[in-house]
């Protein structure tokens, strides 16, 4: 102070005493001018409810493409930030991917199945009723007998929309030969999708004297062998590539009567650790050239159909090895990559050790929203060893819970996903193995313990609520620790608050893995 006073007066710091748009005001009328327009912020609904209001963002503004918004997690890289948090509110309060009813033509009827599959349909599900989006533009040019590539968000009914052209196809087909020669084959990366896809197809199949038979890894080759030769012999198979090309090199199954293939999470099939299987798959199946080709009795070919949530950009690059891309009918949803609208979805800045108390909290107060919901939660981590870890911790405060990662003993793991889905426990530990494909409509919270390393990861996580068919839309919770993790935040805000797709999701899709890496994904997968 001794120092300032030497120094001589001072000019005065301004003080703001009124809000800013009234001083604006007051001035322009000194000056005798008209008043200036201010926007003085209204009360409505938010698309983003930040902790500092001045982040959060009214649902009827959308922030323009080249504009820069002002992000709640922009200053998330500083540890001040700790405790900060905010939200991308729900703006739809139905699932985008099951528009409303429309007359006659929105029924599955119209789409050009056989009666006989639809009956099939009406007795296995009786609550499918109106297709949805993705089916009503996949089910048409898939009987017509088109290679198909559809890229559509997760939980839109993608399954259905291959699994209904697939078992009409096989009606038409008759079986040419004796030995264990599927005709229809449904690629998938895990166990529990395989089990999930056999389900659906054996509850669809049994109407149509189909049989609909599944191998996956983990129960050893004497039970894969048991698999395909048992009587009456697969009509359709659902497979992993590691249990299916073990199969192949034993000649225990052919596929050279095939005349359906579909790779499910086609992007997961052609990342580096499976695109050598699939490559190897692909070879020994074929393919029709052309539509010609499809309908040839003697000679059967295949029809290609590629699935997915996530196609990351390059992926073409990929497909281009498989198959050629002037053959391949594509079918993109408009929210693909999009940030789902009808679910909730809360990010929160937290230290590293905050993140237990966090979770426990989160976890007994679950169902609290929703009364008399199922309150099933899923809790992703980025590695076993935290699936692990957590749930010591869980048994601890005696909350009761199941846990699925890659590492487990196959025996442990075999049948967990089911007993989460019929409700034995509401609280599944999981690694992303749970994150693909994986169906459970009692689902209402996902917490990323772990914030997920990439924003694929994300979508596919974030997408195990919100399903067509789910109880209630749920909500996503995540756990935002790491400088990395932020990143990846402000990109999410940042599409919500422009409401365009996530940008650049990258791809894993690389050059094919060395023969060693290939091996060990065989192992670990059988
Ligand atoms: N037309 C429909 N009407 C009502 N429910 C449906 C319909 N089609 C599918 N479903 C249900 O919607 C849920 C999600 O379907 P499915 O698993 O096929 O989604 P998906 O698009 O494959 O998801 P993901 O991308 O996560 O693999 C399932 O429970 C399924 O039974």
């Amino acid at each position: 102070f001794r120092g300032l006073a030497s120094e001589g007066p001072r000019e005065a710091l301004p003080v703001i005493r009124i809000p800013q748009p009234l001083k604006l005001r007051r001035e322009a009328r000194a000056r005798g001018g008209p008043a200036p327009r201010v926007s003085v912020p209204r009360p409505g609904p938010l698309l983003i409810a930040a902790r500092r209001p001045e982040f959060s963002q009214p649902l009827r503004f959308t922030v323009g493409r080249w504009e820069r918004a002002p992000l709640a997690s922009r200053g998330w890289k500083h540890r001040r930030s700790r405790g900060d948090h905010f939200s991308i509110e729900r703006t739809h309060r139905l699932v985008p991917a099951l528009p409303e009813e429309s007359g006659t033509g929105s029924a599955f009827a119209a789409l050009g199945l056989q009666p006989r599959v639809l009956d099939a349909l009406c007795q296995a599900m009786p609550s499918v009723v109106r297709p949805t989006w993705v089916q009503r533009r996949a089910i048409p040019p898939l009987l017509s007998g088109h290679h198909l590539l559809c890229a559509a968000e997760t939980g839109s009914g993608k399954t259905l929309s291959y699994l209904l052209p697939l078992l009409q196809r096989l009606l038409r087909r008759p079986r040419l030969t004796t030995g264990p020669a599927p005709r229809g084959l449904v690629l998938v990366p895990s166990r529990e999708l395989s089990e999930q896809v056999r389900a659906v197809a054996g509850s669809l199949g049994q109407g149509l004297e189909l049989c609909v038979r599944e191998i996956g890894g983990g129960r050893g080759m004497g039970s894969v062998k048991s698999q395909l030769s048992k009587e009456p012999l697969a009509d359709l198979l659902v497979a992993t590539p590691g249990a299916l090309w073990k199969a192949l090199k034993r000649q225990l199954v052919s596929l050279g009567q095939l005349c359906f293939l579909v790779l499910d999470e086609a992007d997961t099939l052609l990342d580096e650790s499976f695109l050598e299987l699939v490559e190897y798959i692909l070879s020994k199946s074929p393919i029709a050239e052309n539509r010609e080709e499809l309908e040839d009795p003697f000679n059967p070919r295949a029809q290609l159909v590629l699935v997915g949530a996530t196609f990351p950009e390059g992926v073409g690059e990929l497909l281009s090895k498989v198959t050629d891309l002037g053959n391949l009918t594509t079918i993109t949803s408009p929210r693909l990559h999009c940030v789902m609208p009808h679910v909730r979805q809360r990010f929160l800045r937290l230290k590293g050790s905050e993140k237990v108390t966090e979770l426990i909290q989160a976890l007994k107060h679950r169902g609290e929203d929703n009364p008399g919901s199922s309150g099933a939660i899923l809790v992703f981590c980025n590695s076993s060893s935290t699936v692990n870890w957590l749930g010591y911790i869980l048994d601890d405060h005696k909350i009761p819970h199941l846990r699925l990662q890659g590492q487990m003993p196959a025996t442990m793991r075999a049948g967990i996903f089911q007993s989460f889905q019929n409700g034995t426990k509401d609280i599944l530990l999981c690694t992303d193995i749970a994150s693909r494909g994986l169906d459970s409509t009692r689902v209402e919270l996902v917490i990323n313990y772990d914030f997920p390393p990439t924003l694929q990861d994300y979508i596919h996580r974030a997408g195990r609520v919100g399903r067509v068919g789910s109880e209630v839309l749920g909500s996503v919770l995540s756990f935002v620790t790491h400088r990395w993790d932020v990143d990846l935040v402000q990109k999410i805000e940042l599409a919500a608050r422009r409401r365009r797709s996530l940008p650049g999701i990258k791809t894993f899709v690389k050059e094919p893995l060395e023969k060693a890496k290939v091996m060990n994904r065989i192992i670990n997968e059988t």
